[in-house]
């Protein structure tokens, strides 16, 4: 789907400057911008150049808001159609769907995020989407001259998980916020993410690497290059519309791959009979294991946020892969296997040809979940 990405603050655009560097040229990421009080963190981005960054809010200074939720807020709601403004020139009315991906811990983005996602909504009939990202317990631990929240000598270990006392009451605060003004919000839980020895500051990159992939899973599985062979069942942006709804529900992403023989290599399935215009053949059995592998992966492995139960009122399948190896009925038995996993009624699913892929691969989207444990913990922080 013709996808419009807007990251808010220092993560949003360090995430959305990471998507633009791996998946620029892919159709669908039809627009990406970086919006930011603080002119450092916009000037550090890479892929990103300064027709796709902006600097909003004077009053900050050109510095971050230091937490401040309040300030975020007023300014979001001074600025919010001048963002809209700033993004006309990757034409907006043509995107399928909006996503702002946004730290909910901060007050730069999580500020203007509510503004922003109300201004798309008001402007455009595409639906918007948040991906916001949860804090980590020890952002708000008062900082310990020996603990990773404390400065570190000399560049020697990883840098230090910066110290953000708001942070949980921030986040639960634009949870809500964002579940007024936006269709879903995809949570990316960064503390299940975070291996016991990191911080927050040294695994940033390694975090946002793993939240640019399931975007890019989910919302580049419908496009298939030109000239490829039409998927028999395509997904497109009204499937996702329809599997996490227009309520401002929580979903979460699964997603998982797995590698595989490329069926034209010659070797084991192919023995090279057959010609580039002849459908290569694949065993049978190696591809329906690999799809029910990479299903039961995508479902059970670790997702955005954790399911409680793995439960979901609807669910959105999508396997993806070299045509060959789609195996149809390994794929219906695959839906079958996710509705009991998940006790859906509602299974949609469609197909992500990638037709010189080396790879299988499944996301599966949960929408009308329990509430996560993590939100629930930052939820009673405001209670
Ligand atoms: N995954 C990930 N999380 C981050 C990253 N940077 C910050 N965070 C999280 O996002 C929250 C908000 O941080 P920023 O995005 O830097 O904040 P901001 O919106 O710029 O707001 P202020 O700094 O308060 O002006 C933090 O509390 C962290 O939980 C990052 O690069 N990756």
């Amino acid at each position: 789907m013709r996808l419009h990405v807007i990251g808010l603050g220092g993560a949003g655009g360090r995430i959305v400057d990471r998507l633009a560097a791996g998946h620029d040229a892919e159709p669908f990421l039809a627009g990406v911008h970086a919006f930011d009080t603080d002119m450092d963190a916009l000037e550090a981005l890479d892929a990103l150049g300064e027709e796709r960054r902006y600097r909003f809010g004077d009053a900050a200074g050109g510095d971050g808001l230091e937490g401040d939720l309040h300030a975020g807020r007023r300014l979001g709601d001074a600025h919010a159609s001048e963002l809209d403004r700033t993004m006309d020139d990757q034409q907006p009315s043509l995107a399928e769907a909006f996503l702002i991906v946004v730290g909910l811990g901060g007050a730069a983005g999580a500020g203007a995020a509510p503004a922003l996602a109300a201004e798309l909504s008001r402007l455009y009939d595409a639906p918007v989407y948040a991906f916001g990202i949860l804090p980590v317990p020890s952002e708000t631990d008062e900082p310990d001259d020996d603990g990773p929240t404390s400065g570190v000598p000399d560049g020697e270990s990883a840098p230090p998980t910066p110290h953000r006392p708001l942070a949980e009451r921030n986040a639960a605060r634009t949870l809500d916020a964002l579940s007024d003004e936006c269709a879903a919000v995809f949570p990316f839980d960064n503390a299940a993410w975070l291996r016991p020895s990191e911080t927050l500051g040294g695994a940033r990159d390694r975090l946002n690497e793993v939240v640019v992939e399931r975007v890019a899973a989910l919302f580049g599985a419908g496009e298939t290059p030109e000239g490829t062979a039409t998927p028999q069942q395509v997904l497109d942006a009204s499937d996702v519309a329809r599997a996490v709804g227009s309520d401002g529900e929580i979903a979460a992403i699964g997603h998982a791959t797995q590698a595989v023989e490329p069926p034209d290599s010659g070797s084991r399935f192919g023995l090279g009979l057959f010609g580039s215009s002849e459908p290569a053949e694949v065993d049978t059995s190696a591809a329906v294991s690999a799809i029910e592998t990479v299903i039961r992966k995508a479902a059970r492995g670790k997702n955005t946020v954790e399911v409680p139960e793995g439960r979901a009122d609807r669910t959105l399948l999508v396997v993806g892969g070299p045509p060959a190896w789609l195996n149809r009925e390994a794929i219906a038995d695959g839906r079958r296997w996710l509705a009991e996993e998940t006790g859906s009624d509602a299974i949609l699913s469609g197909d992500a040809p990638v037709p010189d892929g080396d790879a299988v691969s499944a996301v599966v989207i949960r929408s009308g979940i329990d509430e996560p444990e993590r939100i629930r913990e930052l939820r009673e922080t405001i209670a």
